[in-house]
Order: C-alpha cells, then sequence, then structure tokens
C-alpha cells in the first residue's frame, strides 16, 4: 500500500487544494520570482504549532512566517522536527496545538486535500505504470479542461523541467533525477500557491544533485512561488535558501539569511552544523580581550563580562598562516605544528597543534598557492593569526 504522502501526493487536485475546479494559471502569469518583500504580508504563518507523539515533543512552540515568493530551508540534524513541521504544513500531520495560517486563511484542520500546495517527495513517488505525461496530467485530469489543454499544459511542465520529448518515458525508463523532474513537474501542474520540497534531492548522486538544486532554485525564482524545502545538508540549504532556518530538537534555533547563519550564528550549534567552526574555550580577562590557555586574543565582538567562561569561534577559512618567524606587532598570533594536511582539490585542509595547552588542533583552509608559499610540511613550525575581527565569541553554557 502506497504511503500516506504517496497516496496524498497521486490525487493531484486534491493535493493541491483548488476546492473549485479552476484553470490553472500558465506559467507566464505566475508572479515573477522575488526575494520576500518585508513589507508585504507573510504568505505562511505558522503559530505557536507544537507536536507531541505520546509522550514525546516533536516540535515545541514553533513560530515561522514564509513571505510570498520566499524559499525557505527548514535544515537540522536527524530527529530535529524539519520533516515533522513539514507535514503538518502540508496537513498530513495533525499538530497536537497551534495554527497554520496560509494567505490569509486558518488551514490549521483542513485535510490535505482542501489545502493549496504541491509536494514532492525524496522517493519521487511516481505511478510506476503511467508515463511521465500521465503522471504530470494526473491531478489536471481532474480540472475537465479539454484534452488538448491539458497536453499543451503538460508539455509546457515538461519542457520547464528539462524534459521535453519525454512523455511516453516510464518512470523505469528514466534515472532518479529525470523521475524527480517529473515529480515537480506533477506538484507545479495546478500552479499551487506552496510548493513543499521533503529532501528532493536526498536520493540522488552528488552530480545530479548539485545541478538539479541550482536548477529548481531558478525555476522557482522564475516562477516566484512560495516555497518550503526540508533537507539535511547545509550546503544545499545555503545554495537555494533566501532563509534558513536551522532546527534543533524541535524548536527553531536560527532563522536568517545564508549569509547571516554563515557569518553570524547565534550559537555554538547553530555555527558547528553549518559548516565547520574551531572552538576555542577560554575566559573573558577584560572587556574585549579573552585569554584561552595561554593565549589571550583581541576580541572585539566580545559582549561577555569581565570573567565570564567564553567560547571563540574561528571558521577554518578565517585563520591566516603566516611563516614562523613573523611581525610580533600583529595580534592573535600563535605558534603551532603542523599536525597532518589533506589535499582538497582547490586547496588544503591543514590540522595544526597550538603551542601550549590546547587539546584540541584548529583546522585552517589555505589556497593550493598558500600552500607552496608555505613549503607546507608535516612537524613544520608556522604562525597562526585569529584575524580579531572574525572571532565570534559566544557564552560557554
Ligand atoms: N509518527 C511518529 N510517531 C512517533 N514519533 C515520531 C513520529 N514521526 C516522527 N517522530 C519522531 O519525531 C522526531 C522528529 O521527526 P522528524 O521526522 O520530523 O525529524 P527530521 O528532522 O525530519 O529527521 P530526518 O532528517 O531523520 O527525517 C523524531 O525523533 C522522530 O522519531
Amino acid at each position: 500500500m502506497a504511503a500516506p504522502e504517496q497516496r496524498a501526493i497521486v490525487t493531484g487536485q486534491n493535493i493541491t487544494g483548488h476546492t473549485s475546479p479552476q484553470t490553472p494559471r500558465s506559467t507566464a502569469e505566475l508572479a515573477p520570482g522575488a526575494v520576500a518583500q518585508r513589507e508585504t504580508q507573510p504568505y505562511l504563518r505558522i503559530e505557536n504549532v507544537h507536536k507531541e507523539f505520546g509522550s514525546f515533543v516533536a516540535l515545541r512552540d514553533i513560530y515561522l512566517t514564509v513571505y510570498p515568493g520566499e524559499f525557505v530551508c527548514l535544515l537540522g540534524p536527524s530527529g530535529c522536527g524539519k520533516t515533522t513541521l513539514l507535514r503538518i504544513i502540508a496537513g498530513l500531520e495533525q499538530q497536537t496545538r497551534g495554527r497554520v495560517i496560509q494567505n490569509g486563511q486558518d488551514v490549521s484542520q483542513l485535510p490535505p486535500s482542501k489545502r493549496d500546495f504541491g509536494i514532492v517527495f525524496q522517493s519521487y513517488a511516481l505511478f510506476p505504470n503511467l508515463t511521465a505525461a500521465q503522471n504530470v496530467a494526473y491531478g489536471l485530469q481532474n480540472t475537465k479542461q479539454p484534452k488538448d489543454q491539458i497536453n499543451a499544459r503538460v508539455n509546457e511542465l515538461l519542457e520547464m523541467v528539462g524534459l521535453s520529448g519525454f512523455n511516453n518515458k516510464y518512470p523505469a525508463q528514466m534515472s532518479g533525477g529525470q523521475q524527480q523532474r517529473v515529480a515537480l513537474a506533477r506538484a507545479l501542474a495546478l500552479s499551487p500557491g506552496l510548493l513543499l520540497l521533503d529532501e528532493p534531492l536526498s536520493a540522488l548522486d552528488a552530480k545530479v544533485r548539485v545541478k538539479l538544486r541550482t536548477e529548481i532554485a531558478q525555476l522557482q525564482k522564475r516562477l516566484g512561488i512560495t516555497t518550503v524545502m526540508v533537507t539535511h545538508d547545509q550546503a544545499e540549504a545555503l545554495a537555494m535558501a533566501d532563509r534558513v532556518v536551522v532546527m534543533d530538537r524541535g524548536i527553531i534555533a536560527q532563522v536568517g539569511t545564508p549569509h547571516a547563519i554563515y557569518q553570524h550564528p547565534h550559537t555554538p550549534f547553530v555555527a558547528n552544523f553549518i559548516g565547520v567552526m574551531n572552538f576555542l574555550k577560554g575566559a573573558v580577562v577584560s572587556e574585549k580581550r579573552i585569554r584561552c590557555g595561554n593565549i589571550v586574543l583581541d576580541a572585539p565582538n566580545n559582549d561577555l563580562p569581565v570573567n565570564a567562561r567564553a567560547i571563540v569561534a574561528v571558521r577554518p577559512e578565517d585563520v591566516r598562516i603566516v611563516p614562523a618567524v613573523s611581525d610580533s606587532t600583529m595580534p592573535n598570533t600563535v605558534m603551532a605544528e603542523v599536525q597532518e594536511f589533506e589535499f582538497l582539490g582547490s586547496g588544503y585542509r591543514v590540522l595544526l597543534h597550538p603551542d601550549g595547552d590546547a587539546k584540541e588542533p584548529v583546522v585552517v583552509e589555505i589556497s593550493s598557492h598558500e600552500a607552496r608559499q608555505l613549503n607546507l610540511s608535516p612537524q613544520a613550525q608556522l604562525t597562526m593569526q585569529f584575524p580579531p575581527e572574525l572571532i565570534q565569541v559566544f557564552p560557554e553554557e
């Protein structure tokens, strides 16, 4: 038997929730892709949504607004509740309390069939016995449009996802990436107000994934369709989203643009989940200075009071490496020994062991050019610099 989501997606008209049959807007009629305008009303509002499975709390009082035309990614480690939240937006899961407001209407109690969305799952969920064209046409058939109009729309959709001429192929005759394009065309067939993507790229191999993610993001912008995507892949979220919602054990840890989340994480969890981060434990010794072991670092971004326990964070690409004997007036330098390094293709990831009592090595990323200039070799003695303006400080919890 099909999984609930598979049954839901193949109901076509129902899943996109046009309660009365209507002619889909053509692609050209959809609003032009636009990043959220904060002055406009949100298209989707999640208000105080809470979800319990028995005694287990999967979502804790979630508030989230999504603006018209915005691409929002729900990102977080396995089990943080992102799929549950997406399913609540779709009506495939019922929240324990709280409301979902879509386009000004409280849809909290509506079944999926009465809501206005298209959805794509990781597993494609295509009908194996229907061709690509028949899969895409499935929901359109309930609109009672003339056959040639449906065919024209199917062709338009297949062309839109780069599958012109694939009309008569069956899912088994298509690659995973092609099947997912069909699933996307099907989700968009009725021009829903909201596109929901549940890990749509996870089953694809790395190269196809990157290609398709660019295409989906471009298509989303072109159509201007408000989109919520679940992913556990931070690179995917950073590349595709207008805003990223980082989730952690049932709560929202931070919401922001990819740049803001990466450059100004609010917590060590977010800092560590998005990209790689070096952490050094220490204590504030004066207003903008922090002692970590035997190093005292200038930290102009520090807001913690004197004597507070602190965690200093710095990205691998922000640490500079300079030759061992260097300018002694340079702030935040520390001697270090190369522990190991690995070739990344575009550069090197170097593990450096700082002088003193630090137990953890510091991860640094440098270009191949820098590696050659430094004559990188195991046990080499170098000087690391933590640029003051690029280090972040968190309270130690
Ligand atoms: N039907 C259910 N019954 C009981 N617990 C559930 C149910 N669905 C989800 N959970 C639990 O709720 C938590 C959140 O699940 P959810 O699927 O939303 O996580 P996720 O962030 O999407 O993780 P993943 O990336 O692994 O899918 C998990 O601990 C999961 O075990």
